[in-house]
This record gives structure tokens, sequence and C-alpha cells, in this order.
């Protein structure tokens, strides 16, 4: 937007960079997204060290929509553990989200994306890492084992931080009910209406069976 309207060259930076292991300096990865290479090499360079390794790439609409859609899909992983269902249905559910991720760049930046993004650290590896490690991930397990709002929980364990998942899924399911396309997200849809009380956090296998590629 900030690009857009007020012609400002921006840069996007998204990875599997949980905060605290960053500040611990333990090897990590990231990822640039930026139209002007030469300028991607200049940030490159200011921030890159030993520890925190950093790849650019001109698709910025995929670095950052990764970075907003990768909470939802953590949303779905804390389901699971908060339903003790394990790792195999966990790793469904970070695989199926994955490619509900790349076919929602498809649909909405049918012109922007490159699939290789998503192999990057803003891709896969930030997925993977907030699946596990993040915020998104602790809440909603807690969601379903204390049986309390996100609203709740965030005030009781987020020291005044805000979660994007709940959030974004919300927006995207607006944009995907507008575009005719919730038969294609089952994922993403599950998530919103979970949170929002509207679908028993029982019923979320249920949606994975709908995911269009396995019929
Ligand atoms: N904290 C971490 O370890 C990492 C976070 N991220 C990602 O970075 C993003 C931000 O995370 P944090 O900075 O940790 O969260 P945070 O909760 O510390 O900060 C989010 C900020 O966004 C603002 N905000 C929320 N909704 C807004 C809206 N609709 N309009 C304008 N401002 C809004 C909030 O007021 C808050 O200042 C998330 O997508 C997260 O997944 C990525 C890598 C690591
Ligand atoms: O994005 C993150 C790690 O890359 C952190 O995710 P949470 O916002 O769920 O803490």
């Amino acid at each position: 937007m900030i690009t857009n309207l007020l012609d400002i060259n921006c840069a996007v930076l998204m990875g599997a960079n949980l905060a605290n292991e960053v500040a611990d300096n333990k090897f990590c990865e990231t990822t640039i997204g930026i139209k002007c290479p030469g300028f991607g090499k200049l940030l490159k360079n200011a921030i890159q060290t030993d520890n925190f390794r950093v790849s650019i790439v001109e698709d910025t609409y995929t670095v950052e929509v990764c970075g907003a859609l990768k909470n939802i899909v953590a949303c779905a992983a804390g389901f699971c553990d908060g339903l003790g269902l394990g790792d195999n249905t966990k790793a469904a559910v970070i695989r199926i989200g994955l490619k509900e991720m790349i076919r929602f760049c498809k649909s909405f930046y049918p012109a922007g994306h490159v699939t290789t993004t998503f192999f990057e650290s803003c891709g896969v590896a930030d997925l993977i890492t907030t699946c596990y490690g993040g915020r998104n991930r602790r809440l909603s397990e807690q969601f379903v084992k204390q049986k309390k709002s996100f609203e709740v929980l965030e005030a009781e364990m987020l020291n005044g931080q805000k979660l994007q998942g709940p959030q974004t899924a919300e927006e995207v399911g607006v944009l995907l009910k507008e575009k005719k396309l919730e038969d294609s997200f089952p994922l993403f849809i599950a998530v919103n209406l979970i949170a929002k009380n509207q679908l028993p956090v029982e019923k979320l296998i249920d949606y994975l069976r709908k995911e269009p590629e396995s019929y």
C-alpha cells in the first residue's frame, strides 16, 4: 500500500525468526523481498551476520503474504496440539496449510508470485517454526484445553501483544467469500469459524478432508 500510494520503494523482511532465538544469536535465515536487487544487496550487507543469513528475492508479494497466512496455519497446528492429535496430523496441517498459502497467492497475485519463494525462509521455514514455537500455536492449544476465547487468552498470556492468526483468518475469510473461493481453502475457513466459536474444534479434521487435491 505504501509503495502504491506514496510511490516509495519498500522492502519486506520475513523468515523463521522467533525473536528470542534471534536475540540469543542462534543460527537462522531470513528473506528480504524487494523489487530493486541493488538496494536489496545494500540491505543484506547492512544486516547479515554469521548467524543471521539473508536471501533476497524480487517476489515481494509472496514474502509479505506468507508472513500473514502462516499465522492461520499455526492456529490449526495449535488446535491439533490441544486436541492431542499427534505429529502426523500436525504435519498434514502444515502441508495442507502450505498448499493453501500457495493457492492463495496464485488466486490473488497471479502475475506477482513465484513458487520458489515458498522454499525460502519466509515460506516453509517460517511456517514450521511458527507451527512449533509461535504464539499463535501456543494460544490455540490453550483455546482448546482451557475453552477460553482468544481475547481472554491474549489478556492472560501475551502481556499486551495481539495474535495475528485469528484476525488474519477473518480477513482472508471475507476475501474468499467475495471471490467464491471458500471450497478451495478448507483449512483457512475452519480456523476462522473455530476462532469465532462457529465450529467445534473437533470438526477441524472434517475440513481437512475437504482439501481439494485429496479428492
Ligand atoms: N515475535 C516474533 O518472534 C516474530 C513475529 N513475526 C511476525 O511478525 C508480525 C508481528 O509480530 P510482532 O511484532 O511480534 O507482534 P506484536 O504484537 O509485538 O506487534 C504487532 C503490532 O501490530 C499492531 N497492529 C495489529 N493489528 C493492526 C492493524 N490492523 N493495523 C495496524 N496495526 C496493527 C499492534 O498494535 C502491534 O503494535 C506477526 O505476523 C508475526 O507472526 C515474525 C517473526 C518473528
Ligand atoms: O512468525 C513467527 C516466527 O517467525 C512468530 O509467530 P507468532 O506470531 O505465532 O509468535
